[in-house]
């Protein structure tokens, strides 16, 4: 009952077990939740859409801050160490969310498109025609409901994503734009505007709804009312672990996949068999493991594991991509943080607040605004953004080689994995890789599809994102100098980032167990030298302590116009299979310089029109 259950009508691996349906979805995350919605729209068509995770809607879930705190939700999020033997051998985590809505249901809920010079990139580029800019701008709008823009016309207002710009919840925010301003970023309220320039400061879209609750893609997608309404030919089945794909090794034709309940650990399968296509949309750690347990994959990998070989497929589990991200720390005044909410006072009527009008600080997200640039037009002598570089100019987002290679996310809180620092509050910038060189891999460990995949994370694998890393680092050690020197009228010290004491961080950072006697050293309060005063040496050294993933993983089923490159075609179709596509984060040729969920639902928005229309044909 609510708020603390939910008649949402899902179903187990036993009540599906031996039937037949049109359409089978695996995974029900951002992708998931898109396609099963659109293809159910058809009243005559079966679909069965298959999620690990369960629905578990509470009242901590739906409050838009609180809920990207996995322990305040109460889903399930799977967290993945991988080991960094690139960086002092340090443990990266990894997580997402196993739940209807996929990570959406704990993530910051960010709206961005990405420019449209990205996509121009994919079409131009590497070949793939129909996924330039024109084509998929028209599903971006698609599935969103804009109210924060309700006037723009490159905008959507009619799909199922609504997104708002909630009121900035601190005062901090003018004097940013200042800073950003000084260092040549132009200002603008819509980063999703095709019209506004590739660099700038940029207001940001949440998925919240105007009751201040979250819009995840369960919810905005395949909500219990949509659910009970279509149960006559839409099944959600819940708690399910697909294991593998049955295909017929004859005709190269999928048949139907096998499923047990999740987490069972005796052999006992389910099974269910697909009339027409199965659409995989595990997301990009999950697809690819599918693929490799039912013999879709690199050739010596799955000969190592015993699998028989039914299509041989190098990129599958290849070209793992991800921003990275280093933050980099002010100390501000508690109540323009989210430090503040540690106050038991402060946290209760922050929660009265949104619980009887939907507003104050729990009803956003952690993050309101951000910065876009490109490095090369980044000049090094005075670390400020110019509007050409080479003689060509730097603005034009439809250009692809303008799209931003880093983002300065602004979170009003410290930002170390792992790590609370209760002592200071903190405002970050958080310098993260958005068009990062390093490619990682996913592997199978067992053909146990409980066990945890071998995660090969690609942060910082390649050399070449050094120099665009240490860009970005000073690039925001010189916008929060600037921020202090803005009028803010608080002392805004850089505490954290290079330059700071190595040995402190360590201790903060628990690399570094104390010894007996030995004092716990304090830190966090010299402010760090000038941008222009930090060595390479100091920024690198700081960087493989402090670098986090962004949580963003892509790429490991990328399309291609070319089998021996790629694991589908330009219309998701898996090479040298009939009937099963991807439909999820995986697909992406080349990560997008934007934060993926907006994406992945294009993605998604669009196979539901592929499909509808190869079955319209027919
Ligand atoms: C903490 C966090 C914060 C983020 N913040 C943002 C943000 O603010 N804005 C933004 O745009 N993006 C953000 N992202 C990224 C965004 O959420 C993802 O890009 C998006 O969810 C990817 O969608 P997907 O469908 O590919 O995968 P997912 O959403 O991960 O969905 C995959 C689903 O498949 C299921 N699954 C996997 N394997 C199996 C199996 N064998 N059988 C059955 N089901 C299976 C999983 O349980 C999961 O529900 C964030 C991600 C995280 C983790």
């Amino acid at each position: 009952m609510w708020p603390f259950g939910s008649s949402y009508p899902e179903r187990t691996p036993e009540d599906v077990d031996g039937k037949i349906y049109d359409y089978v979805i695996v995974g029900g995350g951002a992708a998931g939740c898109v396609l099963a919605s659109r293809l159910s729209e058809d009243p005559t068509v079966s679909v069965l859409l298959l999620e690990k995770g369960f629905v578990k809607d509470n009242l901590f879930s739906r409050i838009p801050l609180l809920s990207q705190n996995p322990m305040m939700s109460g889903l399930q999020v799977v967290k993945h160490l991988s080991q960094m033997p690139s960086a002092l051998n340090r443990k990266l985590s990894l997580f997402w969310a196993e739940a209807l809505g996929g990570s959406t249901r704990i993530n910051a809920m960010l709206l961005t498109r990405g420019p449209p010079g990205n996509y121009n990139e994919w079409s131009q580029d590497l070949g793939l025609k129909d996924w330039g800019w024109e084509s998929v701008e028209p599903y971006f709008r698609k599935s969103e409901n804009a109210i924060g823009h309700p006037d723009a016309k490159y905008r959507g207002h009619h799909g199922p994503v609504e997104t708002r710009q909630p009121a900035y919840p601190f005062s901090f925010h003018p004097y940013i734009e200042i800073a950003a301003r000084r260092l040549g970023l132009p200002v603008h309220d819509d980063c999703n505007d095709p019209d506004a320039s590739a660099q700038g400061y940029f207001r940001l879209d949440q998925a919240i709804d105007s009751n201040g609750r979250r819009i995840s893609a369960y919810k905005a997608w395949l909500s219990k009312e949509t659910a009970i309404a279509r149960t006559s030919h839409l099944t959600v089945c819940t708690g399910v672990t697909v294991s593998k794909l049955d295909i017929d090794t004859k005709t190269r034709k999928i048949l139907g996949v096998q499923i047990r309940r999740r987490g069972q650990t005796s052999n006992r399968e389910c099974y269910v068999q697909a009339r027409r296509e199965v659409v995989l949309c595990a997301g990009a750690i999950g697809t690819p493991q599918i693929l490799m347990r039912s013999g879709i994959g690199p050739k010596d990998h799955l000969q190592q594991l015993g699998i028989p070989i039914v299509q041989e497929s190098s990129a599958v589990g290849n070209n793992l991509m991800d921003h990275v991200a280093v933050p980099v720390m002010s100390r501000v005044p508690t109540r323009d943080t989210i430090h503040s909410l540690y106050n038991p006072f402060v946290f209760i009527w922050q929660f009265l607040l949104w619980l009887f009008f939907g507003r104050g600080l729990l009803s956003t997200s952690s993050t309101s605004s951000t910065i876009f640039a490109r490095t090369t037009a980044i000049d090094d002598a005075t670390m400020q953004v110019q509007t050409s570089c080479n003689g060509k100019d730097a603005m034009d987002s439809m250009q692809p080689h303008n799209a931003p290679d880093i983002e300065v996310m602004i979170i009003p809180v410290e930002s170390y994995f792992d790590v609370y620092i209760t002592e200071h509050s903190l405002l970050t910038w958080l310098c993260t890789l958005v068009q990062p060189f390093s490619r990682g891999n996913i592997r199978l460990t067992t053909t146990n599809p409980e066990h945890p995949p071998e995660i090969t994370h690609p942060l910082l694998r390649d050399e070449r994102d050094f120099q665009p890393m240490r860009k970005a680092i000073r690039f925001a050690m010189h916008l929060g100098q600037e921020f202090a020197r803005s009028g803010y009228p608080h002392p805004a010290p850089l505490v954290y980032g290079p330059g700071m004491d190595l040995e402190y961080l360590d201790q903060r950072l628990g690399f570094m167990k104390l010894l007996p006697n030995q004092q716990k050293k304090s830190g966090g309060t010299t402010e760090l030298p000038g941008w222009q005063d930090v060595s390479d040496e100091a920024i690198d050294e700081y960087t493989k302590r402090a670098y986090q993933s962004a949580l963003h993983y892509a790429c490991t089923c990328r399309m291609s116009l070319d089998a021996s490159d790629g694991v589908v075609d330009q219309e998701l179709r898996v090479f040298g299979i009939i009937g099963l596509r991807i439909a999820d984060a995986s697909v992406f040729p080349k990560i997008p310089s934007a934060h993926t969920m907006a994406p992945t639902m294009m993605v998604a928005e669009r196979c539901a029109d592929f499909i509808k229309e190869t079955w319209r044909e027919k």
